[in-house]
């Protein structure tokens, strides 16, 4: 299963949001989408799911035109902070309906989900007597319920409570695993650097950069504090790093090797390190 975006460019009236935009996914990774408040996320995902259609462009699924065969979007299950739930209806009346629309309705496999989230005591409940976390809870059992093979999650994390943040990234791992494609959007650089391959940054409408983060050799920066700057400095411009010092705090960009060459020399001039911190260079995207 692949996803293809070939030169996808869309406008909310004139408001150009994508522009000539392409990009290829692959089965088995989870990738990140990351991009400033209004970069296009959203938008970009709707266009990949036909909730959006007025777009130039092509959108493949395994090869398939979307626009054309929609139905070929039976294999992907999404997550966007605003689908229209039936408020004035339970959780289960939901449930079966939108899973109803995608095929099957498996109502052990949602029970034994909404246990873990939880939210199996208010399945009974109409929805609009739900808090927002339990409605969120309740968009992501819907996407996670049918065994889509691509599965696209817009900030999942945001307003639910740490225990189903763990367990849902447990969980993405193993569909990971299973060879799902799995694309997710958000804002929080641990969840981004905790589950996923590569990651691509949102601007200007297009995919500027990409970050391979299981690259070995990709460059690091590195934050740290140590017992004595000028110890430190001396390493690095003697190994042609540039860096920066800031309230005490050393900056410099490395790979990891790199990284633990100057970390063992320094160490080995007696330095001390209070603190260590790296960051991929996805982060500004997500700042
Ligand atoms: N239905 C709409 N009509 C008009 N403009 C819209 C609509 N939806 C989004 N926009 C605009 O399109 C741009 C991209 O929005 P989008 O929601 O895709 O960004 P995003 O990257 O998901 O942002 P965020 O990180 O804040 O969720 C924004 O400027 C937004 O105001």
């Amino acid at each position: 299963m692949r996803i293809d975006a070939e030169r996808i460019t869309f406008a909310y009236g004139d408001r150009r949001v994508l522009r000539d935009l392409s990009v290829t996914f692959e089965a088995g990774k989870v990738y990140g989408i990351v991009g400033k408040n209004g970069a296009g996320k959203t938008t970009f995902f709707k266009v990949l799911t036909n909730i959006i259609t007025n777009y130039q462009g092509t959108v493949k699924i395994a090869d398939v035109d979307v626009k054309a065969n929609p139905e070929v979007l039976a294999k992907v299950g999404i997550l966007l902070d605003d689908i229209e739930l039936y408020k004035s209806y339970t959780g289960w009346f939901n449930l079966r309906y939108f899973g109803g629309l995608r095929g099957n309705f498996d109502e052990e496999k949602v029970r034994q989900l909404a246990a873990k989230l939880g939210i199996d005591d208010a399945l009974g409940k109409r929805v609009s007597s739900y808090s927002l976390g339990m409605g969120k809870k309740l968009i992501l059992l819907i996407s996670l319920m049918n065994d889509a093979e691509i599965l696209i999650f817009d900030e999942p994390f945001r307003g639910i409570d740490a225990a189903s943040v763990a367990w849902f990234r447990e969980t993405l791992l193993s569909l990971k695993k299973e060879g799902k494609l799995i694309l997710i959007s958000s804002h929080v650089q641990e969840d981004i650097e905790m589950l996923c391959d590569v990651v691509y940054g949102l601007s200007d409408g297009k995919f500027t950069d990409s970050f391979d983060l299981n690259d070995k050799n990709q460059v690091l920066t590195y934050r740290v504090v140590v017992s004595d700057v000028s110890v430190l400095t001396e390493i690095l411009s003697a190994r042609g790093l540039v860096y920066q010092v800031e309230h005490q705090v050393v900056s410099f960009d490395a790979t990891v090797e790199k990284f633990q060459e100057v970390f063992q020399e320094s160490v080995g001039k007696g330095l001390i390190f209070d603190e260590i911190k790296k960051d991929s260079k996805f982060v500004e995207f997500v700042k």
